[in-house]
Formats: C-alpha cells, sequence, structure tokens
C-alpha cells in the first residue's frame, strides 16, 4: 500500500529562523512559507534529491501541532508522509485493520493539493502518519 517517502515534517517554533538554518547552514532549497488555514500550519518545503522536508509552525489558536510544541518547546519531528495510490482505498483497509483516521476521517486536500488523512500515533509504534495520494 505505502509506496515513496513523500516528507518528513519537523515542527518548529520559528519558521523562519529554521528555514534559514536549512538554507544558509545547510544550503537546502526552501521554499516560501505557505499559510495551510484548514490545517492550521504555516508551511515551509524544503526540496531534497530524494524526498523533501516540511517545515510546519501552527497557524491559529486551534492548531493541530500546538500540543506538541508545548511538549517539545524546541520542535522535533512531527510525522511521516507516505505517498499512496488510492487514498480511499487504503483508509477502508486501514480502519478495517482497526487504525484510527485523525480529524473526521474523510481526506482534506493537503500542501500539495492532493487528499490527505492522519493516522493516530498510537497505532503506528509512536509515530504520527500522513498518507498523500501519489
Ligand atoms: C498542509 C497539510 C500538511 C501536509 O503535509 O499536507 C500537513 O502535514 S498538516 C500537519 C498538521 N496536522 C496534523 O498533524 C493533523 C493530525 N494531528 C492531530 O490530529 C494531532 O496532532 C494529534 C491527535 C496527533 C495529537 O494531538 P495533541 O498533540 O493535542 O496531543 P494528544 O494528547 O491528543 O496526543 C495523544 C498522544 O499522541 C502523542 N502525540 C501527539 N502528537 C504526536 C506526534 N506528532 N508524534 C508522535 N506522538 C504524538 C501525544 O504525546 C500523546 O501521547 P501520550 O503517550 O498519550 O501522552
Ligand atoms: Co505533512
Amino acid at each position: 500500500m505505502i509506496g515513496r517517502l513523500n516528507h518528513v515534517a519537523i515542527a518548529v517554533p520559528d519558521l523562519d529562523a529554521a528555514a534559514a538554518v536549512y538554507r544558509d547552514q545547510l544550503g537546502a532549497s526552501v521554499s516560501v512559507p505557505v499559510d495551510q488555514k484548514d490545517h492550521g500550519v504555516t508551511t515551509v518545503f524544503v526540496t531534497l534529491a530524494n524526498t523533501r522536508i516540511e517545515l510546519l509552525s501552527p497557524l491559529g489558536p486551534a492548531s493541530p501541532i500546538a500540543g506538541f510544541l508545548a511538549r517539545q518547546p524546541s520542535g522535533g519531528i512531527h510525522h511521516l508522509c507516505y505517498e499512496v495510490a488510492d487514498i480511499e482505498a487504503a483508509r477502508q483497509s486501514l480502519v478495517a485493520a482497526g487504525a484510527r483516521v485523525l480529524g473526521d476521517g474523510k481526506p482534506l486536500p493537503g500542501a500539495h493539493g492532493k487528499p490527505v488523512l492522519f493516522l493516530h500515533p498510537k497505532d503506528f509504534m509512536g509515530t504520527l502518519i500522513e498518507l498523500e495520494e501519489a
């Protein structure tokens, strides 16, 4: 079911500072920040040869990453995003296997405009997983 690693997400307290570290210290190609209102975050994507790094900061009072940053104020790896060919088929198979799909359980357009969903970290060895339809 899962295919390529689409991105590794890092939640950060200061998005501009984190983007500057990747651009200036690590010499990577870094996008401009994009507010993702429906997801309660602002994102910056770092393009690598074989995948991407998604830098995330909270957007708005109900950001889903606020709790994470309260627990880890200097930031940390937040989620892994795997690609799937058919997100609805993946969702049905995972729910049938007992996995919990977060939010209202329906895929939403993600940062790349493709449908995404999130799986509860407690069902996947403490790792928050995002699936994105390729
Ligand atoms: C623009 C979209 C973009 C894209 O790539 O397309 C994105 O990636 S948007 C990313 C931001 N959106 C989300 O993360 C949506 C899914 N996340 C959630 O719904 C919440 O973050 C949730 C439910 C995973 C965690 O909520 P919260 O931090 O409020 O804490 P809880 O007390 O509910 O957590 C329960 C339990 O899980 C542990 N936890 C929380 N976050 C993570 C994490 N990132 N990785 C691993 N574990 C996590 C938390 O510590 C609690 O554990 P416990 O042992 O019970 O204390
Ligand atoms: Co993501």
